[in-house]
C-alpha cells in the first residue's frame, strides 16, 4: 500500500494547511503537506524532506497522531500523520494551489481529502 506522511506544523499559534493543484489526484482538496515515503526512508525523515522540498520550510517532529488507512476509488494509503513545529511562519508555495495558517478552530471548515477526516478530528480532540 502506498506510504504517506503528513504534517500537522504548529506555529505562532495557527495550524498550517495546503490545498491540493488542479493537476494532482484529489484536485482542490485541502490536506496536510507531506508525501510519499521513498525505499528504505524513515516516515520521519521523509516528512521533514518533503516540507522542505514543498514548502522550503525547517520543521522539528514533536509527536505521531494515529496512523489511517483509506481507500479512495482508485488507490489506497496508509497516511501518517506528525505533530511539528517550525519558528518560521514564511514558506514558498511549490506544488500546492494555497497553503494558509489558520487558526485550528477553522479546520473543519475546508474541504479535506477524505483520508485527513479522522486526523483532524484526532488532532482536534487534543486542543
Ligand atoms: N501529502 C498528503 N497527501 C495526502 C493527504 N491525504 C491524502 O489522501 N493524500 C494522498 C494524496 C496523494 O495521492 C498521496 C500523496 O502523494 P503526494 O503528496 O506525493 O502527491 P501526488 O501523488 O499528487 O504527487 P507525486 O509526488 O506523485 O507527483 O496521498 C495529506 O494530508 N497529505
Amino acid at each position: 500500500m502506498l506510504r504517506v506522511t503528513c504534517a500537522i506544523i504548529e506555529s505562532n499559534q495557527k495550524v498550517l494547511i495546503a490545498q491540493r493543484n488542479q493537476n494532482m489526484l484529489l484536485p482542490y482538496k485541502w490536506e496536510f503537506p507531506g508525501g510519499k515515503v521513498e525505499k528504505g526512508e524513515q516516515d520521519e525523515m521523509c516528512i521533514v524532506r518533503e516540507i522542505k522540498e514543498e514548502l522550503n520550510l525547517n520543521i522539528v517532529v514533536q509527536s505521531r497522531l494515529t496512523p489511517v488507512t483509506h481507500h479512495y476509488d482508485t488507490f489506497s494509503l496508509e497516511l501518517f500523520p506528525f505533530i511539528c513545529h517550525t519558528d518560521s511562519q514564511e514558506f514558498e508555495v511549490k506544488e500546492h494551489a494555497q497553503v494558509l495558517w489558520i487558526e485550528a478552530q477553522d479546520l473543519l471548515n475546508y474541504d479535506w481529502a477524505e483520508a485527513d477526516t479522522p486526523i483532524v478530528k484526532e488532532y482536534l480532540a487534543l486542543k
